[in-house]
Formats: C-alpha cells, sequence, structure tokens
C-alpha cells in the first residue's frame, strides 16, 4: 500500500479545510481578575490559550467565546508561557513536581483557593488539560480547607477515575489506596489514610445508602459534569438538600463544627455553567484560563461516508509523514474498533521494515479493566502506540505519549426505546457527536506537549453540532435510581433535578420495580427492595439472585449474574472463524440455552484450572475462543456477592446440581419484563410489552423455536434481538403475572 493511496488531508487543501479552532472563552472584559500578582509576564511571540494554535501554513488561529457565563464570574488569567522549570532533577518525584508547577492552574493557585473559602459552590470551568482534575484535590488537601474530611472527585467512568488516581498518588509520592484511593464498581482502593478518592459518581451515590450525610466527605468535586450522567444529576439534586442542612446545622456552632460543613465544586472544560450557578444559588463561577500546549485542528474537506476507512487512512498519513507521538482515534464502539484493528494490523505489516512499528491497543468499556489499562504504558522508540478507544477516553485521561488524535465524529448513545409500551429497554445507538465532545476529544492530545487534532467532519458540521448531550435522565431506563432512591426515602418526581425525565420512563420503572416485588401496591419500597439495593447489580439481577434461596441454587445463580455482570464477553466472537466458534459452543451447550451453558462453562474452565497451570489455562480458553479475562473477572465479582450474600445471611454455597430448572426460575423472578413467547412468523412478542424481538444469532438457541423465553438484554442493531436466551416454561411466567397483562398471550399450559 502506498501512503499517497490513503491521503485524506492533502497539503493543498491545508489554507481551506484545515482550520484550528479554538475554545470559545468568555469576555474577559465583563469579569474581575483575580491578581495580577497570580500572572506572569506576557512573551508576546506566544499565546498558548484554547485551542489555539499556529496552522501548518504559519497563520494564527484565534480564539472565541464558548458559553456565556453569569455576571460575577471570575478569571484566573493563565495565559502567558509558564516560567523556566526548576533545575531538572534525576527523581521521577521531582519530575512529576516540576510538571506540577508548569500546570497553568498552577499560576492561579492562591487565588482559586481563596474563592475555594470563601463560596461553599464553585463552578470551575478550566481548559482541557490545564490541570482541573488532578491539581485542584491537591490544593484543597494541602491547604487545609479540607479540614478533617475527606476529598471526594467523581467521574463518570471507572478508567478515569483509576487512572487519576494512579496519578494523584505518584504526584503525592504515594501508592494508590494510601492518601489517595479510588472507588469503581466491584473495585476499591482506599483505606483509613485516603484522604482524595476518586470514585465513579454511581459509587458515591451508593455511599448515600449508608451514609445520607455524606459525613466522611468535606468536600465533593463533581468532575466532568457537563456529561450530565444520570447519577451525576441524581448526585448534584441531593448535594444541594445534603449541603443545605449540614451547613445549617454547623452555623453558628464556632470551629469544631467547621468539619461538619460541605463545599462542593462542580467542574468541566465545557460546560454551561450558567444553569450550575442558577442551580445553586450563590455559587461563584470561576474561569481558570490558558492550556498548557497548543493543539492544531483539522477538519476535512468533505464529509466521510465510511469513517473506519477514513480512520485508517488518516493514521497511515499520520504513521508515514508526521514525527513520533501516539494516535488515539475515537470510533463509536467495538465493532467499528476491531474492524479497524484488522485493516490497521493488515496494512502495517505492507508497510516498508525501516517504518516504525505499529502497536495496536483497543480501548472500550466491554473490555476488562486491566486490558484497557495497557493502553497508559509507555511506548518503546521504535513503536507507536495506536489507540483505538470508544469515548470512554474523552474525557479526564491523559494518556501518556498521545500526541495525534483522529475524531470520527462519531458516538453510541444510550437511549430507552419503546417507551409508551411499558416494556422500554435501554439500547445503545450510533450519533454524532456533540460540539463539547470534540473539544474533550481534542483536548486528549497537547498534554504533554503540542498535539493534533485531525476530524473526519468538515467544519461546517463541527459548527452545527449541538453543544451538549441531552441528559441522561431523560433519556436512560430509570428502575435502577429508582430503587435506590426509594431506599433513600426520596421520590424521583419530587426530587430537585435540573431536569426532569419524563413520565413514560418512570412509571416503566416502577412496572418493572413493581413486578420483582421491589414495591408494594401503594409504590412503597418492599424489604425485598431494600435487599435487592444492598447488591452493586441491576435491581433485575439481584431479585434473581434473592429468588434463588426459595430455590436452592443460589451458587449457580451467582456465578452465572457474575458472567453477565462482567465488563467484558465470555465468549469470543470471532467472524472469521465462525465455524469453529460453533463448534466449540457446542462442546458447552445446553438444551435450556445461553444461561446454563455459561454455567457449563466455568464449571469446565473451574475442572482445567485444577489440573492446568496458567499457560494452560490461557491455551485453553484460546482453543474454545473464550475469553478468560471475563472468567477471572466474573470470579472477583462472585467474591463480592458473596459478601452481600453473606450480610444478608443467604447462603451462597446452596446449589441444585445439576438441574436446570430451579436456575432458570430464579433468573426469571428478576427478569420477567425481559420474557416473551413465539409468534407464528417465528419471531417472539414482549410478555410485558409490545414489541418483538428475535433470538440473536450467538444465542445457542438461535435455530430453536420455543414457546416461551427469558433474556438478559436486548441488543438494537437492524432488528431488536434478544441476548442470552433460554427456554422458560409457560405455566411459570402465568404464575409469575408476565402473562396476564397482554390480549394476545399464547394458550398457557
Ligand atoms: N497519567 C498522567 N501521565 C502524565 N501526565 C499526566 C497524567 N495525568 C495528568 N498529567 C498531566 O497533567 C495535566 C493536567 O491533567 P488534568 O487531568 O488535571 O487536567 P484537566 O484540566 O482536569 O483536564 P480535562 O478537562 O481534560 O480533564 C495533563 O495535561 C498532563 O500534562
Amino acid at each position: 500500500m502506498c501512503a499517497k493511496t490513503l491521503r485524506l488531508f492533502h497539503e493543498n487543501r491545508k489554507p481551506a479545510s484545515l482550520r484550528g479552532r479554538s475554545f470559545k472563552r468568555p469576555n474577559p472584559g465583563r469579569y474581575v481578575e483575580i491578581s495580577d500578582d497570580e500572572r506572569r509576564p506576557k512573551k508576546k511571540h506566544h499565546k498558548h490559550n484554547g485551542m489555539n494554535g499556529s496552522m501548518p501554513n504559519g497563520k494564527h488561529v484565534s480564539s472565541k467565546k464558548i458559553n456565556g457565563l453569569v455576571n460575577g464570574t471570575t478569571v484566573v488569567h493563565m495565559d502567558d508561557e509558564p516560567d523556566a522549570a526548576p533545575v531538572a532533577s534525576s527523581s521521577k518525584f521531582a519530575d512529576i513536581q516540576r510538571q506540577r508547577t508548569n500546570l497553568p492552574i498552577a499560576r492561579g493557585k492562591e487565588a482559586l483557593l481563596n474563592e475555594f473559602r470563601e463560596y461553599d459552590v464553585t463552578v470551575l470551568l478550566g481548559e482541557t488539560g490545564s490541570g482541573k482534575t488532578t491539581q485542584v484535590p491537591q490544593y484543597l488537601l494541602e491547604s487545609g480547607i479540607a479540614a478533617e474530611g475527606m476529598i471526594a472527585v467523581t467521574q463518570p467512568r471507572k478508567v478515569a477515575a483509576t487512572s487519576l488516581a494512579n496519578r494523584v498518588a505518584a504526584e503525592q509520592n504515594s501508592r494508590v489506596g494510601s492518601v489517595v484511593g479510588y472507588a469503581v464498581r466491584f473495585d476499591e482502593r482506599s483505606s483509613a489514610d485516603t484522604r482524595i478518592k476518586y470514585l465513579t459518581d454511581g459509587m458515591i451515590f451508593r455511599e448515600l445508602m449508608s451514609d445520607p450525610m455524606l459525613s466522611k466527605y468535606s468536600i465533593i468535586i463533581v468532575d466532568e459534569a457537563h456529561e450530565r450522567s444520570l447519577r451525576t444529576d441524581l448526585l448534584i439534586a441531593n448535594l444541594k438538600t445534603i449541603q443545605q442542612r449540614r451547613n445549617a446545622s454547623s452555623e453558628g456552632k464556632g470551629k469544631g463544627k467547621e468539619k461538619e460543613r460541605l463545599k462542593i465544586i462542580i467542574m468541566s472544560a465545557t460546560l454551561d455553567a450558567e444553569k450550575f450557578a442558577k442551580f445553586f444559588s450563590g455559587s461563584k463561577v470561576i474561569y481558570v484560563q490558558g492550556r498548557q500546549h497548543p493543539v492544531t485542528i483539522y477538519h476535512s474537506a468533505q464529509s466521510q461516508v465510511d469513517y473506519v476507512d477514513s480512520a485508517m487512512r488518516t493514521f497511515f498519513q499520520i504513521h508515514t509523514d508526521q514525527p513520533p507521538g501516539d494516535v488515539l482515534i475515537f470510533l463509536p464502539g467495538q465493532e467499528d474498533i476491531e474492524s479497524l484493528e484488522k485493516s490497521i494490523r493488515l496494512y502495517a505489516s505492507q508497510l516498508p521494515p525501516d517504518q516504525q512499528e505499529v502497536l495496536i491497543c483497543p480501548m472500550y468499556a466491554s473490555q476488562a479493566a486491566g486490558q484497557n489499562a495497557k493502553v497508559f504504558n509507555t511506548t518503546p522508540s521504535n513503536t507507536r502506540k495506536c489507540i483505538l478507544a470508544t469515548n470512554i477516553a474523552e474525557t479526564s485521561i491523559t494518556i501518556p505519549g498521545v500526541k495525534y488524535v483522529i475524531d470520527t465524529g462519531k458516538c453510541k448513545e444510550k437511549r430507552y426505546l419503546a417507551k409508551n409500551t411499558g416494556g422500554g429497554f435501554d439500547t445503545l445507538m450510533t450519533r454524532d457527536i456533540t460540539k463539547s465532545s470534540a473539544m474533550q476529544r481534542a483536548g486528549r492530545a497537547g498534554r504533554e506537549g503540542p498535539g493534533f487534532c485531525f476530524r473526519l467532519y468538515t467544519e461546517d458540521s463541527f459548527k452545527n453540532m449541538s453543544l451538549s448531550a441531552e441528559p441522561e435522565i431523560m433519556r436512560c431506563g430509570l428502575t435502577s435510581p429508582m430503587l435506590q432512591l426509594k431506599c433513600l426515602g426520596q421520590q424521583l418526581e419530587t426530587l430537585d433535578l435540573m431536569d426532569r425525565p419524563d413520565m413514560d420512563s418512570m412509571i416503566a420503572a416502577l412496572k418493572t420495580l413493581f413486578l420483582i416485588g421491589a414495591l408494594d401496591q401503594s409504590g412503597e419500597i418492599t424489604q425485598l427492595g431494600r435487599d435487592m439495593a444492598m447488591f452493586p447489580l441491576e435491581p433485575v439481577h439481584s431479585r434473581a439472585v434473592l429468588a434463588s434461596k426459595e430455590y436452592g441454587c443460589t451458587s449457580e445463580v451467582l456465578t452465572i449474574i457474575a458472567i453477565l455482570s462482567a465488563s467484558s464477553n465470555l465468549f469470543v466472537d470471532n467472524s472469521d472463524q465462525r465455524d469453529a466458534v460453533a463448534e466449540s459452543r457446542r462442546k458447552f451447550k445446553h438444551a435450556s440455552g445461553d444461561h446454563l451453558t455459561i454455567l457449563n462453562v466455568v464449571r469446565a474452565y473451574r475442572d482445567v484450572a485444577l489440573s492446568e497451570n496458567k499457560s494452560g489455562r490461557r491455551e485453553w480458553c484460546r482453543k474454545h475462543f473464550l475469553n478468560e479475562r471475563a472468567l477471572l473477572e466474573a470470579n472477583d465479582i462472585r467474591e463480592q456477592l458473596q459478601q452481600t450474600c453473606e450480610r444478608l445471611k443467604l447462603d451462597w454455597k446452596a446449589s441444585c446440581g445439576e438441574r436446570d430448572e430451579p436456575v432458570i426460575q430464579s433468573l426469571g423472578h428478576g427478569l420477567v419484563m425481559n420474557t416473551a413467547f413465539l409468534q407464528p412468523d417465528g419471531t417472539y412478542k414482549q410478555a410485558m410489552g409490545q414489541s418483538t424481538v428475535k433470538i440473536h444469532p450467538s444465542s445457542v438457541l438461535c435455530d430453536k423455536k420455543v414457546p416461551t423465553i427469558v433474556y438478559n438484554e436486548v441488543v438494537y442493531t437492524n432488528q431488536i434481538y434478544a441476548r442470552t436466551v433460554s427456554v422458560i416454561s409457560k405455566s411459570f411466567l402465568a404464575g409469575l403475572g408476565a402473562l396476564k397483562t397482554t390480549s394476545d398471550r399464547p394458550a398457557l399450559d
């Protein structure tokens, strides 16, 4: 392959099509400048602010304004070049400290701290890479503003929480889990010494159940608030009330009571600050100006129909023409990542031997955490790392070595479909990204030095993008958050939210909770519902675990639910070897369907583990197209679920041996909304809704026609598919009431 055939960004197109873009920023005239002392003497020949940068043709690109901010905003100016670094030290720690002091935010440290001291709520805007997420918590700790309490920093994504904790622990010259810790679902590293904790918004929301006033925290930082994830919105609503109560009770009680007070800091690079400031009246908006390194942005001249192919061509254009530096490519989902990985591998193998090697690192949520963490490893000098990521790499993180970003402009977004049917479901749909996402993606370059972002969409497309995504609470299923709120004695309907979900979604969630026994007739939470909320699982899964007590099969159900909760799929989907995969899967096949097939796999793996060493186990998994990471992760998850069982006095060792019915029926208690019956045309109609589903081709039941099915989830591609499917008896479903709600139900047994 010749590099020229891959060209998407031609040199001669640059002046017209490859314009640098900048973050819009507030008009400094409207804002109070904190202190001139904070500023460095100007160096006139450079202006490193926003997404500015000199074009390859030498043109300078000016900055613009992104969001109007409210009056009273403070701008902390840091738009000049940082001071020369202190004398370099040979130790890594000294090097890290030098990096810290060179960050734009370091220049406004004292001014920021004064604002944090004065205001209970601050909304902090600062450009990507300015140092908000890593530095602000450390400033708060070192200045004593956090007093005796802990500082929580919430993140919408696991990978951000863990990688930030690692970085900040290194900056504190300590190990993760001591002064700096993290907590994400199924993984926590913290101790009595922990003062700064990075945690997902879901985890802190869960903490509300055991500590409704979040009393161990004196400061809660809600980071990447622009994402408006569902848990962030629920957390913010709760924080407002908690702060009012805590601060009112500490009022006038003297110094000792200071630690009862709660400070809230909302942070992002691309935030509608005004909306947050209105929600928290009396809050202060602070703008940290300046970024450490410029990012030059290029747009494609024409719209790209095949974004995977365009990404591939752009990658090789960079690889063959540009200086060393790793490349981060944003794609919507796993299928595109796998397809691009194949083509890059193929073309890279045809490059001349003197070309740098290409190391491909996929990064997506359903891949095991350990695998995702590999992207943070440094690359040997003769290798260019090419990270193929979904939007899990979009915010907060710094991937060492990344100099180039390729942005396809696409993402997958969770949406609740068919909400009017009462039997709706969450599904992922591919869509165009928002301006906020585009800026965040570009911001992943330029973190260790000047960066470049190649957008595979036109400048007009960028201009026409909406500013930010619709809040998740407006577009997702609400079963799990509604159960958690009920446990807290709160109603979603009456909560003081920034945006309110629609009534259909709330009714659908209430209906599911009622059907699985979490709520009684009057909508009050039951003891069963409280027990369900104890598990770090979707309520439908925790209901299955609790039902297993009655059927004496908790051991089997825990194993299956642990596999279903793992972040990666158990079965490797290898489309090139479809027949071999199918043949191998047949060995584990259980006539009742996929759930017991999963159990057969785990049992077989356990037997292998008794006789084989690590490499033998790995080889066995490879031969059977199984993902060992999923098996290992599920083992950890199972141990955590066992602990919850112990707290609930549920015998997790109880086993039903080889019987399948108790297991399927336990699952049926939880997945009652995910049941369907066969129709004459071979499709299945939801027992509790109006949608029609097909059995997913990956299921062991895909060629079968069985009267009634229970399934774990639906996936939506060109059709609606039920995935992880088992046969369930009609009489059992009738007993649950699942077949009573539709007029065209089949004749019952
Ligand atoms: N793991 C890391 N390895 C190397 N440098 C890092 C790492 N994490 C952070 N940094 C450095 O610290 C800088 C600031 O990172 P930080 O996450 O605090 O910025 P931010 O303002 O929160 O950015 P964003 O809005 O993108 O989250 C980065 O640009 C990078 O130079």
